[in-house]
Protein backbone atom coordinates (compact mmCIF):
# COMPACT_ATOMS: atom_id res chain seq x y z
CA UNK A 1 0.00 0.00 0.00
CA UNK A 2 1.52 3.55 -0.87
CA UNK A 3 1.92 6.18 2.17
CA UNK A 4 -0.32 8.52 2.49
CA UNK A 5 2.52 10.76 2.22
CA UNK A 6 5.74 10.12 0.52
CA UNK A 7 8.71 11.97 0.45
CA UNK A 8 11.34 11.04 -2.41
CA UNK A 9 14.94 11.96 -2.81
CA UNK A 10 14.14 15.47 -1.11
CA UNK A 11 16.99 18.07 -0.97
CA UNK A 12 17.15 21.70 -0.12
CA UNK A 13 20.05 23.85 0.39
CA UNK A 14 20.56 27.92 1.46
CA UNK A 15 23.10 29.62 -0.37
CA UNK A 16 26.01 26.19 -0.82
CA UNK A 17 24.60 24.46 1.85
CA UNK A 18 23.03 21.58 1.67
CA UNK A 19 20.35 21.01 4.94
CA UNK A 20 18.15 18.42 4.06
CA UNK A 21 20.11 15.44 1.40
CA UNK A 22 18.30 12.95 -0.60
CA UNK A 23 16.18 12.67 2.29
CA UNK A 24 13.23 9.87 1.41
CA UNK A 25 10.67 8.77 4.43
CA UNK A 26 6.81 7.28 3.81
CA UNK A 27 4.05 7.92 6.10
CA UNK A 28 1.29 5.19 6.15
CA UNK A 29 -2.48 6.37 6.72
CA UNK A 30 -3.81 5.96 10.15
CA UNK A 31 -0.27 5.65 11.89
CA UNK A 32 1.80 8.04 14.02
CA UNK A 33 5.20 8.36 13.02
CA UNK A 34 7.81 10.24 15.09
CA UNK A 35 10.49 12.30 13.59
CA UNK A 36 13.54 12.40 15.77
CA UNK A 37 16.98 13.36 14.95
CA UNK A 38 20.04 15.85 16.80
CA UNK A 39 20.11 19.35 16.92
CA UNK A 40 19.85 20.98 13.37
CA UNK A 41 19.09 17.15 11.79
CA UNK A 42 16.78 18.99 8.91
CA UNK A 43 13.51 18.22 10.69
CA UNK A 44 11.55 21.37 10.90
CA UNK A 45 12.82 21.97 7.52
CA UNK A 46 11.13 18.98 6.05
CA UNK A 47 8.19 19.68 7.91
CA UNK A 48 8.57 23.37 5.90
CA UNK A 49 9.12 21.65 2.84
CA UNK A 50 6.08 18.94 3.18
CA UNK A 51 3.44 22.44 3.80
CA UNK A 52 4.76 24.09 1.10
CA UNK A 53 6.34 26.69 3.17
CA UNK A 54 9.54 26.24 1.68
CA UNK A 55 10.40 24.72 -1.50
CA UNK A 56 12.87 21.87 -2.42
CA UNK A 57 15.97 22.10 -4.35
CA UNK A 58 15.00 18.72 -5.93
CA UNK A 59 12.81 15.77 -5.09
CA UNK A 60 9.32 15.24 -4.47
CA UNK A 61 6.54 14.94 -2.04
CA UNK A 62 3.48 12.95 -2.84
CA UNK A 63 0.47 13.42 -0.65
CA UNK A 64 -2.90 11.12 -1.12
CA UNK A 65 -1.01 9.97 -4.50
CA UNK A 66 -1.20 13.55 -5.89
CA UNK A 67 2.76 15.44 -6.80
CA UNK A 68 2.38 18.52 -3.68
CA UNK A 69 5.63 19.71 -4.25
CA UNK A 70 5.36 22.41 -6.54
CA UNK A 71 1.91 23.70 -4.80
CA UNK A 72 1.13 27.11 -3.28
CA UNK A 73 1.32 26.55 1.05
CA UNK A 74 -2.35 27.28 1.23
CA UNK A 75 -3.58 24.38 -1.37
CA UNK A 76 -1.50 21.99 0.15
CA UNK A 77 -3.60 23.05 3.91
CA UNK A 78 -6.80 22.52 2.23
CA UNK A 79 -5.79 19.39 0.80
CA UNK A 80 -5.61 18.21 3.87
CA UNK A 81 -2.49 18.56 5.48
CA UNK A 82 -2.62 20.40 8.88
CA UNK A 83 0.33 21.77 10.87
CA UNK A 84 0.62 22.27 14.62
CA UNK A 85 3.22 24.46 15.45
CA UNK A 86 4.99 24.69 18.95
CA UNK A 87 3.98 28.75 19.56
CA UNK A 88 0.34 28.64 20.29
CA UNK A 89 -2.02 31.23 18.17
CA UNK A 90 -5.09 30.73 20.03
CA UNK A 91 -7.09 34.24 20.53
CA UNK A 92 -7.16 34.65 24.21
CA UNK A 93 -10.05 36.84 24.32
CA UNK A 94 -12.42 34.31 22.68
CA UNK A 95 -13.60 30.96 24.56
CA UNK A 96 -12.41 27.77 24.00
CA UNK A 97 -15.72 26.99 21.47
CA UNK A 98 -15.38 30.52 20.15
CA UNK A 99 -12.03 29.92 19.15
CA UNK A 100 -12.65 26.16 17.63
CA UNK A 101 -15.38 28.10 15.39
CA UNK A 102 -12.84 30.33 14.16
CA UNK A 103 -10.68 27.35 13.21
CA UNK A 104 -13.43 25.98 11.14
CA UNK A 105 -15.00 29.11 9.84
CA UNK A 106 -11.53 31.05 9.65
CA UNK A 107 -14.13 33.94 10.53
CA UNK A 108 -13.17 36.00 13.79
CA UNK A 109 -16.33 37.91 14.24
CA UNK A 110 -18.22 35.68 16.77
CA UNK A 111 -21.67 36.46 15.89
CA UNK A 112 -21.18 35.10 12.40
CA UNK A 113 -20.03 31.56 13.94
CA UNK A 114 -23.09 31.60 16.45
CA UNK A 115 -25.37 31.17 13.65
CA UNK A 116 -23.25 29.49 11.15
CA UNK A 117 -22.51 26.88 14.11
CA UNK A 118 -26.10 26.39 14.20
CA UNK A 119 -26.31 24.30 11.10
CA UNK A 120 -26.78 20.70 11.55
CA UNK A 121 -23.53 18.57 12.05
CA UNK A 122 -20.87 21.59 12.97
CA UNK A 123 -22.07 21.58 16.84
CA UNK A 124 -21.65 17.37 17.19
CA UNK A 125 -18.55 18.03 15.17
CA UNK A 126 -17.18 20.62 17.35
CA UNK A 127 -18.46 18.79 20.97
CA UNK A 128 -16.66 15.73 19.51
CA UNK A 129 -13.27 17.62 18.68
CA UNK A 130 -12.96 18.70 22.51
CA UNK A 131 -13.90 15.65 24.09
CA UNK A 132 -10.88 13.81 21.52
CA UNK A 133 -8.88 17.16 22.37
CA UNK A 134 -10.09 17.13 26.31
CA UNK A 135 -11.43 20.29 26.45
CA UNK A 136 -15.24 19.58 26.56
CA UNK A 137 -15.56 20.70 30.17
CA UNK A 138 -13.49 24.30 29.59
CA UNK A 139 -15.80 25.34 26.36
CA UNK A 140 -17.25 28.04 27.87
CA UNK A 141 -14.06 29.53 29.59
CA UNK A 142 -12.04 32.11 27.83
CA UNK A 143 -8.68 30.88 26.27
CA UNK A 144 -6.82 33.32 27.80
CA UNK A 145 -6.70 31.59 31.15
CA UNK A 146 -6.20 27.70 30.17
CA UNK A 147 -2.63 26.20 31.47
CA UNK A 148 0.15 25.78 28.92
CA UNK A 149 -1.11 22.09 28.50
CA UNK A 150 -4.52 23.03 27.68
CA UNK A 151 -3.38 25.76 24.87
CA UNK A 152 -1.76 23.15 23.39
CA UNK A 153 -4.61 20.63 23.00
CA UNK A 154 -7.00 23.92 21.99
CA UNK A 155 -4.52 24.48 19.14
CA UNK A 156 -4.47 20.62 18.55
CA UNK A 157 -8.11 20.65 18.60
CA UNK A 158 -8.00 24.29 16.31
CA UNK A 159 -6.54 21.92 13.72
CA UNK A 160 -8.46 18.94 13.58
CA UNK A 161 -11.74 21.31 13.01
CA UNK A 162 -9.93 21.77 9.80
CA UNK A 163 -10.36 18.04 9.18
CA UNK A 164 -6.49 17.88 8.46
CA UNK A 165 -5.91 13.87 6.81
CA UNK A 166 -1.91 14.49 7.78
CA UNK A 167 -1.44 16.48 10.83
CA UNK A 168 2.29 17.60 11.38
CA UNK A 169 3.14 18.48 15.12
CA UNK A 170 6.78 20.42 16.12
CA UNK A 171 7.46 18.95 19.96
CA UNK A 172 4.02 19.60 21.25
CA UNK A 173 4.49 18.97 24.66
CA UNK A 174 7.90 21.08 25.11
CA UNK A 175 6.85 22.86 28.31
CA UNK A 176 4.30 20.42 29.61
CA UNK A 177 4.38 18.91 33.26
CA UNK A 178 4.11 15.19 33.74
CA UNK A 179 1.04 15.32 34.06
CA UNK A 180 -0.25 17.19 30.74
CA UNK A 181 2.60 14.93 28.98
CA UNK A 182 0.80 11.78 29.79
CA UNK A 183 -2.93 13.31 28.86
CA UNK A 184 -1.33 14.40 25.46
CA UNK A 185 -0.14 10.92 24.96
CA UNK A 186 -3.55 9.45 25.38
CA UNK A 187 -4.59 12.09 23.43
CA UNK A 188 -2.66 11.29 20.63
CA UNK A 189 -3.50 7.22 20.80
CA UNK A 190 -7.22 8.38 20.48
CA UNK A 191 -6.65 10.51 17.14
CA UNK A 192 -4.37 7.85 15.38
CA UNK A 193 -7.65 6.30 15.22
CA UNK A 194 -9.03 8.84 12.87
CA UNK A 195 -5.82 10.72 11.35
CA UNK A 196 -2.21 9.86 10.63
CA UNK A 197 0.20 12.05 11.93
CA UNK A 198 4.00 13.02 12.19
CA UNK A 199 5.48 14.63 15.15
CA UNK A 200 9.01 16.11 15.49
CA UNK A 201 9.53 15.35 18.97
CA UNK A 202 12.82 15.07 21.33
CA UNK A 203 11.53 12.94 24.33
CA UNK A 204 12.12 9.68 23.73
CA UNK A 205 10.13 8.40 26.38
CA UNK A 206 7.04 10.15 24.58
CA UNK A 207 8.35 9.04 21.68
CA UNK A 208 8.26 5.15 22.86
CA UNK A 209 4.58 5.83 24.49
CA UNK A 210 3.15 7.10 21.13
CA UNK A 211 5.22 6.07 17.72
CA UNK A 212 4.08 3.27 15.77
CA UNK A 213 7.21 4.21 13.69
CA UNK A 214 10.43 6.50 14.38
CA UNK A 215 12.02 7.83 11.67
CA UNK A 216 15.76 9.40 12.21
CA UNK A 217 17.43 12.23 10.57
CA UNK A 218 20.89 12.99 11.01
CA UNK A 219 22.76 16.01 8.69
CA UNK A 220 19.95 15.99 6.42
CA UNK A 221 19.53 11.94 5.81
CA UNK A 222 17.39 9.47 6.76
CA UNK A 223 19.86 7.65 9.02
CA UNK A 224 17.32 4.50 10.49
CA UNK A 225 13.38 4.26 10.63
CA UNK A 226 11.64 1.26 12.23
CA UNK A 227 9.99 0.60 15.44
CA UNK A 228 11.22 2.52 18.73
CA UNK A 229 12.88 -1.49 20.10
CA UNK A 230 14.50 -1.51 16.75
CA UNK A 231 15.57 2.33 16.73
CA UNK A 232 16.57 1.61 20.26
CA UNK A 233 19.02 -0.93 19.11
CA UNK A 234 20.50 0.26 16.66
CA UNK A 235 23.91 1.44 17.03
CA UNK A 236 24.21 3.88 14.34
CA UNK A 237 21.23 5.95 16.13
CA UNK A 238 23.04 5.07 19.30
CA UNK A 239 25.79 6.80 18.02
CA UNK A 240 24.73 9.93 16.65
CA UNK A 241 21.77 10.65 18.57
CA UNK A 242 21.26 8.70 21.84
CA UNK A 243 24.54 8.69 22.49
CA UNK A 244 25.00 12.60 22.31
CA UNK A 245 22.10 13.12 24.40
CA UNK A 246 23.92 10.42 27.18
CA UNK A 247 26.85 12.59 26.85
CA UNK A 248 24.80 16.12 26.80
N1 LIG B 1 16.41 29.66 6.29
C1 LIG B 1 17.57 29.07 6.57
N2 LIG B 1 18.73 29.54 6.09
C2 LIG B 1 19.90 28.93 6.35
N3 LIG B 1 20.02 27.80 7.08
C3 LIG B 1 18.91 27.28 7.60
C4 LIG B 1 17.62 27.87 7.38
N4 LIG B 1 16.68 27.11 8.00
C5 LIG B 1 17.36 26.10 8.59
N5 LIG B 1 18.69 26.20 8.35
C6 LIG B 1 19.74 25.27 8.83
O1 LIG B 1 19.34 23.97 8.48
C7 LIG B 1 19.75 23.02 9.45
C8 LIG B 1 18.55 22.20 9.85
O2 LIG B 1 17.68 23.00 10.66
P1 LIG B 1 16.30 22.46 11.23
O3 LIG B 1 15.70 23.57 12.03
O4 LIG B 1 15.50 21.88 10.14
O5 LIG B 1 16.80 21.30 12.20
P2 LIG B 1 15.98 20.52 13.32
O6 LIG B 1 16.31 19.08 13.15
O7 LIG B 1 14.55 20.90 13.27
O8 LIG B 1 16.66 21.07 14.64
P3 LIG B 1 16.04 21.34 16.10
O9 LIG B 1 15.81 20.00 16.69
O10 LIG B 1 17.14 22.08 16.79
O11 LIG B 1 14.80 22.16 15.92
C9 LIG B 1 20.37 23.80 10.57
O12 LIG B 1 21.77 23.74 10.44
C10 LIG B 1 19.87 25.22 10.34
O13 LIG B 1 20.78 26.17 10.82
Amino acid sequence: MPGLLEIHNLSKSFDATKVINDFSMEVVEGTLCCLVGPNGAGKTTTMDLVTGRIKPTSGKVIFAGEDITAKHEHVIARAGIGRKFQVPAVLRDLTVRQNLEVAYSRQTNPFWNLFKFRKAGLKEKLDEIATLGGLSGRLNERAGILSHGETQWLEISMVLMQEPRLLLMDEPIAGMTEGEIEKTARIFKDLRKTATLIVVEHDMGFVREIADVVTVMHMGSLLATGTISEIEADARVRDVYLGEKEAA
